[in-house]
């Protein structure tokens, strides 16, 4: 495989800044393509240092538990849906039938693996969550007020980093919320 540049990126891809959103993106400079994530094939523990070298963020000294940016946490959640979710479907299963009152005892049993410590809320989404960001070990990135549904939003912002909530009840279906910024 050819040598990936510091960047960690694949062969013509290369990190560039949105200046109107103060973020960086991942552009192709063959195919003339942009995307927000890190393309497949990324090694990105090289991405995190060459980010944490070439695009900390500006002004904000390190180390002062600031936000990255002001308003926003980042949160990585495990979603346990059930027949009365507003959609009952996800990549686990394609039609969920199982009752709130039984999603409710499964996602007690995974709280309680969690906070025993014997398994992390990301490694546990991998495999358990019902929501498209099981992928990502749950991770939803940075949001802000008014992104997510009320009661998502009110439990998350009242987390400090590296809590982790207790169960949450919306309109998706039962959640565990880990705030990770
Ligand atoms: O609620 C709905 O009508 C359908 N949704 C919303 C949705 C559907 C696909 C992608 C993202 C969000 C979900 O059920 C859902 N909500 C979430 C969710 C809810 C709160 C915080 C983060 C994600 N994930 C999902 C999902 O399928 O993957």
């Amino acid at each position: 495989m050819a040598d990936q540049p510091e960047t960690g990126l694949p062969p013509n891809w290369e990190v560039r800044h949105s200046q109107s959103k103060n973020l960086p993106y991942y552009f192709n400079s063959a195919e003339k393509i942009s995307r927000w994530e890190p393309p497949s094939g990324t090694d990105t523990e090289k991405l995190k240092i060459y980010m944490a070298k070439y695009h900390s963020n500006k002004g904000l000294p390190a180390g002062t538990g600031e936000e990255r940016q002001p308003g926003k946490i980042r949160c990585a959640h495990l979603l346990v849906k059930h027949r009365d979710s507003r959609r009952p479907s996800s990549w686990r299963e394609n039609t969920i039938t199982r009752s709130k009152e039984e999603a409710y005892e499964i996602i007690k049993s995974y709280e309680a693996r969690i906070k025993s410590g014997e398994i992390s809320l990301g490694q546990l989404a991998l495999t358990e969550s019902d929501c498209s960001s099981a992928r990502k070990q749950g991770d939803l990135g940075f949001f802000g007020r008014g992104d997510m549904q009320k009661e998502f939003e009110d439990a998350a912002f009242a987390l400090r980093e590296g809590e982790i909530s207790g169960i949450v009840d919306t309109a998706s279906g039962l959640h565990l919320i880990e705030r990770l910024e």
